[in-house]
């Protein structure tokens, strides 16, 4: 886990995975496909959380140094609420509500000028429907920072 991170998530264990499955790697290609532009490079390896049924994730923004300009993460298991903060202006926030198989993308203003967070479930309601969390899986790709080919890349922490 990256700098950023440490502290943001209570209640789970993680991994960086680079090998997969031929039928792993056919979704992460349709997901890469659906988030990245031709020119994005990707971090290695991909980041894999798993958030037991009380976990949760504080707002955070994931750190410049570790993770570009996309984040996009495929949701499993349960659904939970994913809310996302204006920085500046934290009276700018939305809700997104994260159906197992769902996929997010976080790119732009939304990557930069908001943080996100997964709420615990005491919290995880999603426009007053109360959304019960179970344990969560995700499965998260990020483009690398920007400036940092593969080449120069060395071996760069794999998440933010
Ligand atoms: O579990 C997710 O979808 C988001 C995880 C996250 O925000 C992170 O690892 O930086
Ligand atoms: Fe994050």
């Amino acid at each position: 886990m990256g700098q950023g991170l440490v502290g943001a998530i209570h209640g789970f264990r993680e991994t960086e995975k680079s090998r997969w499955s031929e039928a792993s790697r056919a979704i992460l290609q349709r997901v890469q496909a659906a988030a990245f532009g031709p020119g994005q490079t990707l971090l290695s390896s991909v980041h894999v959380l798993d958030l037991e049924a009380r976990g949760y994730i504080k707002p955070h923004v994931d750190s410049i140094k570790f993770c570009g300009a996309t984040i996009a993460g495929l949701s499993l298991l349960s659904p939970s609420v994913m809310r996302l903060v204006h920085t500046q202006e934290p009276e700018e926030w939305l809700e997104l509500l994260l159906e197992p198989g769902s996929l997010y993308i976080l790119r732009g203003s939304a990557r930069y000028d908001f943080s996100h967070e997964i709420l615990r479930d005491e919290e995880s309601f999603f426009g007053g429907r109360r959304i019960p969390r179970g344990r969560r899986i995700s499965v998260i790709c990020r483009s690398l920072p920007e400036g940092m080919g593969p080449g120069e890349s060395g071996q760069p922490p794999a998440a933010c």
